[in-house]
């Protein structure tokens, strides 16, 4: 019995097959055929693995990733060829036979429960050895005459199927069995055939020799000749060509329904109506129209944005099935893969992480596009502030309004999720407002109440209000776990926290974010970008590693980190990047980039040129001399040895200071905050450089290293980062200075006053020369404090004694002038 299916004609012609409807196909392919091939290769439904390694799973950061037509990145189509959604052979093997089909496979069948045909190559030569000669005697070929010897000495790609010609056509007549079974099966259903796991276990890979297709080839175009000469049945007859008939007639009411369309754009056809007009179309017919009418139309009338689902037509008749029989795939669903359902993100919880730089609150976001869960850090101490948080709580008006709007808080947690929520597990999530501690916990307000006061109080808002600092990271493990030092991950994200802390101000708190999205490797995953490494030690860079994988240089997407920010109640941001990529993203998304701040790497921020290195080095010799100095005098101060060993951790930031000219104490920082001053930001660097607690990356502070600087280099020279590379040596040009001074320095310039002020700065930036100065300078101050305060005690026993001593004196003398009298 012969079947057809839905796929299309082209599709049916790339498998051989003895079927003889399906196997000789010359007509071309329509673009009814192309639109359904399109269809059918971008059908997985959410969850569903990928039918070859090429396709990436729906919803896949890979398959969000793909690039689209109008996708601008130089890759695109490169990435295109290289990773296609999905190859046209191995779709019409797979829809045919099984999902583990490859490009090799040609000729697929379904047998009766048996062994496997393939073994390994020495299972096959150790059967061969140990089998009789009968087993390989030759047979002859009626049709040539000549005589083959079907040996397993087969080599290659088809060494798996020495199969003797007796095996084959068991397998033949069993492969027509099977055949007929389905289509039987297929004309009860009207469509493509559901292949049971049962079918799938049984399948068996016959990949035969060329002589031997060739030869199976004929036999079976000469049965199909037969057949067709003998065929009387209407029905069974191909509507156009070798065309089965299901999908011609739903390309000619397609056709008839677009035409309709063209006619009058308002009108749509029922589907009743193209049907009326055909002889006794069949019913799939009608639905596989219906499925490409609504695709067609949907494609056409797409915006740029993504639809809403419920803007979408009914689901209707289901593709492939017959009505009332239930199916993965819904037209719903293939519109959801036209266009991604529109992205939601919703905070699932949240709470305070203490981290070396001050506080933070840790927001868990979970979305409906890519399963992942990303993070978003959020810098705003005033959070735990319970006066400012009671306003939130009461519903502040006029300028309390202005102050919580500040307040970065993520719109979906703090909203209710149910009626039967209670108020703890609100609070237990992290819709709560203030500190919370075992005698505070008040759950914030829900949703709709908030955005109204949001409202009032952007209205309330003023003028200087500044956008947050927000920056994206992306996940590393390696640079953020373990310290590698072939990337700056971790130090970046360090730096991020540390610089958004430091924007606070004692009028202004700071307020920043850093949404952490799970794209590790640039989107590749863990795995491609381990392998990128080794790619890199054999001579290539980050991009061509990546582009040797198949990825592109870098497949990462930000529209779930503005889903986020948006949720956060950030509508514009100034973002910490060097990527253009990020910034246009965010811009395209909907989040405002007002302004950019460049994340200079530490090392770099080091290398601060040859003329200044050779002021550094004057400034070095003139500060050892007074090391030196200072040295000696701490010698010559009586000290304690804790009061030494204690040193260094003095000097780390939020530890009380006791010297002002080499220190700053918080207040002084705020102030030099206010000012904006340059040195004030390099003494926090240097507090920074030099703390000593917390141990959020191994091996803390600056991450150097020659990979590191070849990776950074890379993402300038290639990546079209935004950032200046540090000059070489010596007599390099200066203008390596633009961007390396503190990003968030008012001017990139370097200080025209080259001076003992800048020579202070930059003998401050070195770490080492720091140390010993620093260190020095807090034992001393300790040791002086230390020794002025025993000298003050000497004093005051002194003078203890003496005034004792002088009423020792007067006794005595009292007692004289008593015995005197
Ligand atoms: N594929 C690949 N990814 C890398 C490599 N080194 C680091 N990454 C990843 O790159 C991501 C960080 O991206 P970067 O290009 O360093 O920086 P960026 O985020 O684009 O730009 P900035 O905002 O300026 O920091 C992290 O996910 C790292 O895991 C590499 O050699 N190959």
């Amino acid at each position: 019995m012969t079947f057809y299916t839905a796929q299309p004609q082209h599709l049916s012609s790339s498998r051989p097959s003895s079927n003889p409807a399906s196997f000789h196909s010359s007509s071309p392919a329509t673009s009814s055929d192309r639109a359904l091939l399109d269809m059918l290769s971008t059908l997985p439904a959410p969850g569903q693995a990928p039918v070859s390694r090429h396709q990436p799973a729906f919803g896949s950061p890979s398959f969000q990733n793909a690039p689209l037509a109008n996708d601008k990145r130089p890759l695109a189509t490169l990435a295109a060829l290289r990773r296609p959604p999905i190859d046209p052979i191995i779709l019409a093997a797979s829809l045919s036979s099984g999902p583990h089909v490859t490009r090799h496979h040609f000729h697929h069948s379904y047998g009766a429960p048996r062994q496997s045909k393939q073994m390994s190559v020495s299972q096959r030569k150790e059967r061969l050895q140990n089998a009789p000669s009968s087993e390989l005697a030759s047979t002859s070929d009626s049709s040539t005459g000549r005589s083959k010897q079907r040996t397993a000495s087969v080599s290659g790609s088809y060494a798996n199927c020495d199969l003797n010609d007796e095996a084959l056509e068991n397998l033949e007549a069993d492969a027509l069995r099977a055949e007929s079974e389905i289509a039987e099966l297929v004309s009860s259903t009207s469509l493509v055939p559901a292949v049971t796991d049962e079918e799938q276990a049984y399948y068996a890979s016959r990949q035969a020799p060329r002589s031997q297709r060739l030869r199976l080839e004929a036999d079976a175009s000469a049965k199909a000749a037969k057949q067709s000469a003998t065929a009387n049945s209407p029905s069974l007859q191909p509507a156009r060509g070798d065309r089965p008939p299901a999908l011609a007639e739903a390309q000619s009411l397609h056709a008839q329904s677009s035409k309709a369309l063209t006619d009058d754009p308002d009108v749509r056809p029922s589907p009743a109506a193209p049907m009326a007009s055909t002889s006794q179309p069949s019913k799939a017919a009608a639905q596989l129209s219906e499925a490409l009418h609504s695709r067609q139309q949907l494609i056409s009338s797409a915006p740029s944005t993504p639809l809403h689902l419920g803007s979408l037509p009914s689901a209707g008749p289901q593709l492939g099935m017959p009505v009332g029989q239930s199916t993965p795939m819904s037209l719903a669903g293939l519109s959801s893969i036209v266009r991604p359902p529109p992205l939601h993100v919703r905070c699932y919880a949240r709470t305070r992480i203490p981290t070396p730089h001050g506080e933070a609150f840790c927001h868990l976001y979970r979305n409906n596009h890519d399963g992942k869960e990303h993070l978003a850090l959020v810098i705003d101490p005033a959070q735990n502030s319970e006066e400012t948080m009671a306003h939130i709580a009461d519903g502040p008006t006029g300028e309390d309004a202005a102050a919580s709007s500040r307040h970065l808080r993520s719109a979906t947690l703090d909203e209710m999720w149910s009626s039967e929520e209670t108020e703890m597990e609100r609070i237990v999530r992290g819709a709560y407002v203030g500190r919370l501690g075992p005698s505070f916990q008040q759950a914030s307000v829900g949703r709709d109440a908030r955005l109204g006061r949001r409202a009032d109080a952007v209205a309330a808002r003023t003028e200087d209000e500044t956008a947050p600092l927000v920056r994206i990271h992306s996940e590393c493990y390696t640079g953020e776990t373990i310290g590698s030092q072939r990337c700056d991950c971790g130090e970046q994200l360090d730096e991020a926290i540390r610089l958004i802390h430091a924007t606070g101000t004692a009028n202004r708190p700071a307020r920043g974010v850093i949404v952490y999205l799970r794209q590790e490797g640039r989107g590749i995953g863990l795995l491609d970008k381990l392998m990128a490494y080794n790619l890199q030690d054999m001579g290539h860079d980050t991009v061509s590693a990546n582009v040797l994988l198949g990825h592109l240089p870098d497949a990462r997407k930000y529209d779930i980190a503005a889903a986020i920010l948006r949720d956060l109640g950030v509508e514009d941001c100034r973002l910490l990047t060097n990527n253009p990529d990020k910034m246009e993203a965010l811009e395209r998304e909907g989040v405002r980039v007002s302004e950019r701040v460049a994340m200079v790497p530490r090392a770099w921020r080091q290398e601060i040129g040859a003329k200044h290195r050779r002021r550094r080095a004057a400034r070095r010799r003139e500060h050892s001399t007074r090391s030196k100095t200072l040295k000696k005098k701490a010698s010559a101060v009586p000290m304690d040895s804790s009061v030494l060993s204690q040193a260094p951790m003095e000097s780390s930031k939020g530890s009380p200071r006791v010297n002002a000219d080499f220190s700053h104490s918080d207040s002084s920082r705020e102030s030099e905050w206010d000012e904006e001053s340059d040195d004030g930001l390099e003494e926090e660097y240097v507090d920074h450089v030099l703390r000593r607690s917390g141990a959020t990356m191994l091996g803390a502070s600056i991450t150097r290293g020659p990979e590191l600087e070849r990776y950074l280099r890379t993402k300038v020279e290639r990546m079209g980062h935004l950032l200046d590379l540090p000059s070489n040596g010596e007599g390099a040009s200066t203008s390596a200075f633009s961007g390396i001074r503190h990003p968030l320095a008012e001017s990139a310039e370097p200080r025209e006053d080259e001076n003992a002020e800048a020579g202070d700065a930059e003998v401050r930036t070195d770490p080492e020369s720091l140390l010993d100065e620093k260190d020095l300078q807090h034992a001393l101050a300790a040791a002086s404090t230390q020794a002025a305060e025993q000298t003050a005690r000497a004093d005051q026993r002194g003078h203890e004694q003496s005034h004792a001593a002088q009423e020792d004196d007067a006794e005595e003398g009292e007692t004289v002038l008593v015995k005197r009298n």
